[in-house]
């Protein structure tokens, strides 16, 4: 990629030209961007990273999906902290097989992330990279003061739930890797299950229920696998959750799709990963309205099991039999040594 890193910048983000105001007094154009939280607020803030390779192939994911997905994953964070997404910075290093026209297709996938959750671009950074493309981005949002829900609010006596559906990403680039290997083409009756792995949604509105509600414990969002962030909640809460395997709640597509590779769908759903809905804990007393509120607005809640004292344990109850949840998911050094 032969360009100027000046005009590139510009050219990449010229739809945020002129969105000072709104708590925002300086954008992109100086050595920082220069905002204010709105009062009563404080700043939540959250950086993920996505590596070609590691995160996504030219064959899974179109460039616009890949800028999609990084805002997503960030905005996932914030949602997971009960707040509301405001900024993003963006950070990317682009090595010579990726042209300037794919970056700017990442960029429009960015920008339509933004526009789709209210958040603006006010900066990042442009660098060369010797092979692999990496997309780093930083959301920076807002939660009233002394309120964001925390890994660490489960409570014994409260239930465990999940929102929307679990497996399908997982599903989904299953499909897209199998597809690849035999040099075909997706089905299109798979195509939501490639909505899945591509263009995930992040739960904004889940969150602001939950916070609303004041019967929220814990919050946690599935980047890693349910199974990886049940036990993180387990483990910063000091408690015991055990899972029915038979309420975690799957698309039809996941299930008729895992039955065709012959996979088991439910490792998908606890062991796959970036999904990007909300697990957490809610108070018995508040979890029916919380189930109605999320209905009024197309979420689905479902609660999934309960939080007992001891542990920190997860366990899953399948077909009667309870046992420990295995402590796995997507880890990024687990084969390094
Ligand atoms: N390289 C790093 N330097 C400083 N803090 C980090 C670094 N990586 C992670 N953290 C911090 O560690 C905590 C856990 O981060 P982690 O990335 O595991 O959570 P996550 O973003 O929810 O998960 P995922 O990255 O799988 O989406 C967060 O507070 C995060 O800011
Ligand atoms: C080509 C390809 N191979 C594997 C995966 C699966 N994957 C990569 S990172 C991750 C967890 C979330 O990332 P992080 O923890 O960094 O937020 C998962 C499930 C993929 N998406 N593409
Ligand atoms: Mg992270
Ligand atoms: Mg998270
Ligand atoms: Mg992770």
């Amino acid at each position: 990629m032969a360009h100027d890193e000046f005009s590139l910048i510009r050219q990449w983000t010229s739809r945020s030209a002129g969105q000072e105001g709104n708590g925002l007094s300086v954008g992109i154009g100086d050595d920082a961007a220069v905002f204010s939280p709105s009062p009563g607020m404080e700043v939540v803030a959250c950086c993920d990273a996505m590596a070609e390779t590691v995160h996504f192939l030219r064959e899974t994911m179109k460039p616009s999906d890949i800028g999609y997905k990084a805002v997503i994953s960030n905005i996932s964070d914030v949602a997971a902290m009960g707040g509301i997404a405001r900024f993003a910075l963006v950070s990317i290093a682009v090595p010579p097989h990726w042209t300037a026209a794919e970056c700017r297709e990442i960029y429009d996938g960015i920008y339509e992330a933004c526009a789709a959750y209210g958040v603006r671009v006010i900066g990042g950074d442009t660098v060369a990279a010797p092979d692999a493309l990496h997309l780093s981005v930083t959301v920076l949002g807002e939660v009233e003061k002394g309120r964001a829900l925390r890994r660490s609010g489960a409570r014994p006596g409260q239930l465990v739930f999940v929102t929307g559906h679990l497996g399908g990403s997982a599903a989904g680039l299953h499909l897209l890797l199998q597809t690849r290997d035999a040099g075909a083409r997706v089905p299109s009756e798979w195509s939501e299950l490639v909505a899945c792995h591509q263009r995930p949604a992040a739960q904004i509105e889940a969150g602001r229920l939950l916070l609303a509600s004041g019967a929220a414990g814990a919050l946690n969002d599935i980047s890693d696998g349910l199974a990886s962030e049940l036990w993180e909640i387990a483990e910063a809460s000091g408690v015991s959750l055990v899972v029915d395997a038979a309420q975690v709640p799957m698309h039809e597509a996941t299930r008729a799709y895992a039955a065709q590779a012959g996979r088991d769908p439910l490792d998908w759903a606890l062991y796959g990963g970036e999904d990007y809905q909300l697990a957490g804990t809610v108070d018995p007393a508040g979890a029916e309205t919380l189930a109605r509120q999320c209905a009024q607005s197309g979420i689905s809640f479902r609660i999934i099991g309960r939080v007992e004292k001891g542990g920190p344990s997860v366990t899953l109850c399948r077909d009667g039999v309870c046992g420990p949840m295995a402590k796995a998911g997507y880890n990024h050094f687990a084969q390094a040594d």
